[in-house]
């Protein structure tokens, strides 16, 4: 039991450490250097006494605490605005408007939400700056749908989309070709005013035109793509036949494409990555060595289908247990990015549950060194899938406690029912919504 206790203490510090190392506000204030009204973000310097009026916009599930930390920094300067977030990640604020939708299917709210900033977009000048706060989240909080989608087609279209495996690559060049705010037509909107957009990555390899479809940055996905996504996942049949239309017409020429590299729209767009996952697992490590464990970090761009990951890194664990690296134990084994879930059957999870599900079965097959491993799995968001747990904790005796429990733990894993196994062991890991987002962290610990 003490054992147990203590493997649980030190699992949730590297979660608790996890977190702290992407708030949103810390980030911010590094990110953006005032001295008095000169401001420096990145390579560019803004006096901000040169501007008619400072907007702040913003959609993802970080917009509302970034907004935060920006009125708190501009005081007076900041003449408003509106940013978009998921339902239960608002604050209030004294000068922003925080509107909520749904994530990750959107919803009417968002469509709202979308227009009013797309409205506040249309009415700058060239004497305003405007503060873009995105995060990721954005492409189903400010859905935009193009003519002849509708709002419905693109619930149903995203519902596909997030079943049939695709990654946030795929599913987000989609997304842009059916919308009018993705794939950098907000930066279009806002021309010709100076825009500074503040990114909290959520995307493996930080590109810019995937983190919550680009709103600003040049695009870099074609209707050609799209069509070849809508190939491979055979989802021409599946999905409505609008989205069919509308990407054959762009890739003969005929349906106008999302903003590309060089286009004038950008030329005062000054796009910057204020936090990642690699911050996080680094904020993971530094928590680990804490505990006097050696962190070892596998992967910062974890991928790929999460039962497969979690058991590759548990083989990898055991293989650490028989000294068969240069580092010997305790080591702390991490991984950062984000997975994903074919999913098969009618239970619920999410990637990082099913990570930890699929981690805990592989541990209870090991026959020597089961006791000196432990898992978390967190989705920094707070939210894994469509649940209320941002993830999952695994010790050694969470599947291998009985055949009884071997069997029901593959069951739910066929079922894609994690939720359900980690609810009876009591072992979910539940963080309520964090306010920032940036994709998953793994870690096993490898006791001596
Ligand atoms: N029952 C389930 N088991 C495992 N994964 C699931 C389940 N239901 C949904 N998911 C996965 O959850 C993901 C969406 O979860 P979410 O945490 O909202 O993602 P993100 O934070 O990237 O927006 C999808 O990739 C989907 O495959
Ligand atoms: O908004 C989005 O497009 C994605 C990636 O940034 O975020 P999430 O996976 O949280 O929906």
């Amino acid at each position: 039991m003490t054992a147990y206790i203590e493997k649980k203490k030190n699992l949730l510090h590297i979660a608790d450490r996890t977190l702290q190392a992407v708030s949103p506000a810390p980030a911010m204030r590094k990110a953006l250097q005032l001295d008095g009204t000169k401001l420096i973000v990145g390579r560019n310097e803004y006096d901000l006494t040169s501007y008619e009026r400072i907007f702040v916009i913003g959609a993802g599930k970080a917009s509302a605490a970034m907004a935060e930390t920006l009125e708190d920094m501009l005081g007076d300067l900041l003449h408003g605005g509106i940013v978009a977030t998921k339902y239960e990640h608002a604050l209030n604020l004294k000068k922003t408007q925080v509107l909520e939708s749904n994530h990750p299917v959107p919803d009417l709210a968002g469509e709202r939400a979308a227009k009013e900033l797309l409205s506040i977009a249309k009415g700058v000048t060239e004497n305003d700056l405007v503060f873009c706060l995105l995060s990721g989240g954005a492409s189903a909080i400010v859905p935009a749908p193009r003519h002849p989608v509708t709002l419905e087609i693109k619930q149903a279209m995203t519902r596909k989309l997030l079943e049939c495996g695709a990654t946030i690559n795929e599913i987000n060049a989609i997304r842009k070709h059916l919308s009018e705010f993705k794939g950098g037509q907000l930066a279009k909107a806002l021309e010709p005013s100076t825009v500074v957009t503040l990114i909290i990555s959520d995307v493996v390899g930080d590109h810019l035109d995937v983190i919550g479809s680009g709103p600003t940055a040049p695009d870099a996905s074609t209707y050609l793509d799209c069509q070849a996504i809508l190939d491979k996942y055979a989802l021409c049949s599946a999905i409505p036949e609008e989205v069919t239309q509308v990407i054959a017409e762009g890739c003969a020429g005929e349906a106008p494409e999302t903003c590309k590299v060089g286009d004038a729209c950008f030329k005062q767009v000054n796009n910057v990555i204020i936090a990642g996952n690699s911050m996080a697992v680094d904020g993971a490590a530094e928590a680990a060595r804490e505990l006097g464990y050696t962190p070892v970090v596998v992967d910062y761009a974890m991928e790929g289908e999460a039962r497969d990951v979690a058991a590759r890194m548990v083989r990898l664990a055991a293989e650490y247990c028989e000294n068969k690296h240069d580092i010997a134990p305790p080591v702390c084994l991490l991984a950062g990015g984000e997975t994903t879930v074919t999913i098969k059957g009618n239970g619920k999870g999410g990637r990082n549950q099913e990570f930890a599900l699929a981690a805990a079965i592989e541990i209870s097959e090991l026959q020597e060194h089961r006791e000196r491993l432990c898992v978390m799995s967190l989705g920094t968001d707070g939210t894994d899938g469509p649940t209320d747990a941002a993830g999952a904790l695994v010790f050694p005796d969470t599947v291998a406690r009985s055949d009884e429990q071997s069997a029901l733990a593959r069951q739910a894993l066929a079922d894609n029912n994690a939720y359900e196994f980690f609810t009876n062991t009591d072992t979910l890991l539940k963080t309520g919504p964090t306010r920032t987002n940036v994709m998953d962290v793994v870690a096993i610990l490898v006791d001596k």
